[in-house]
């Protein structure tokens, strides 16, 4: 069984009828919007959503999920979403599919964050992911300059030959640092950084963390 499947499904299980839920965004938070539709039809849950992406939120549409305007949010119970990286304190780099800012949002309004990863995802330490931060398209070689100086190689992530466009209208620049040995520090000093939007360390966020093997079995942290 795919692993990431493995976690999505378990992770699901914790919702119930009545619920708001966040919906993640990637491979992984893909197979867990599925499993939410599949127990809408199956079992008659009902609840309704917020998406962290548009990409999500098309997807939700798809199956028939119904998704709320944030205005109309009075809380969010559970939000299921993948990582890139989850480290031994359950530290997360996100923002692989370039949705961190949403994400961040939605996961820092939730009840509950549930982070949903196949096993490859865990690591004693962060890093060799390169951490994806959004910046706003303006001045960029400065605010690139600025954050090379924090020790690292950073990288213009690009789609099709061009530069990648986050939902938001912004930039993202991956900044290769090998290891981030200190993640809540790291993540203090770029906010600091004017034309920083926001970085995809997730610090002391993830409430469970559901891990998936390949042999279709999970476990929880
Ligand atoms: O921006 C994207 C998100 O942070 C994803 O949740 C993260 O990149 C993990 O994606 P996947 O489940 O596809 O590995």
């Amino acid at each position: 069984m795919n692993a990431k499947k493995a976690a999505a499904d378990k992770a699901v299980e914790l919702i119930q009828s009545g619920m708001t839920i966040g919906l993640g965004t990637g491979s992984t938070a893909y197979w867990a919007i599925h499993r939410i539709a599949e127990r809408m039809n199956e079992e008659g849950l009902r609840i309704e959503a917020v998406s962290s992406s548009k990409q999500s939120e098309e997807l939700a549409n798809q199956l028939g999920i119904p998704i709320i305007p944030f205005s109309e949010v009075k809380s969010i119970d559970i939000t299921i979403d993948g990582a890139d990286e989850v480290d031994r304190d359950t530290n997360l780099i996100k923002g692989g599919g370039g949705a961190l800012l949403r994400e961040k949002i939605i996961a820092s309004n939730s009840n509950r964050f549930v982070v949903i990863v196949d096993e490859s995802k865990m690591v004693p330490t962060l890093g060799k992911f390169p951490l994806p931060i959004e910046i706003v398209p303006f001045a960029t070689e400065l605010t690139i300059r600025r954050l090379e100086q924090l020790g690292c190689r950073p990288v213009i992530r690009m789609a099709d030959q061009a530069t990648f466009i986050t939902d938001n209208g912004n930039w993202i620049i991956d900044c290769h640092f090998d290891e981030i040995s200190n993640p809540g520090e790291l993540g203090e000093r770029i906010k600091t950084i004017p034309g920083v939007v926001e970085h995809g360390l997730f610090v002391r966020m993830a409430n469970t963390v559901v891990v998936g093997h390949a042999d279709g079995t999970t476990t929880v942290q």
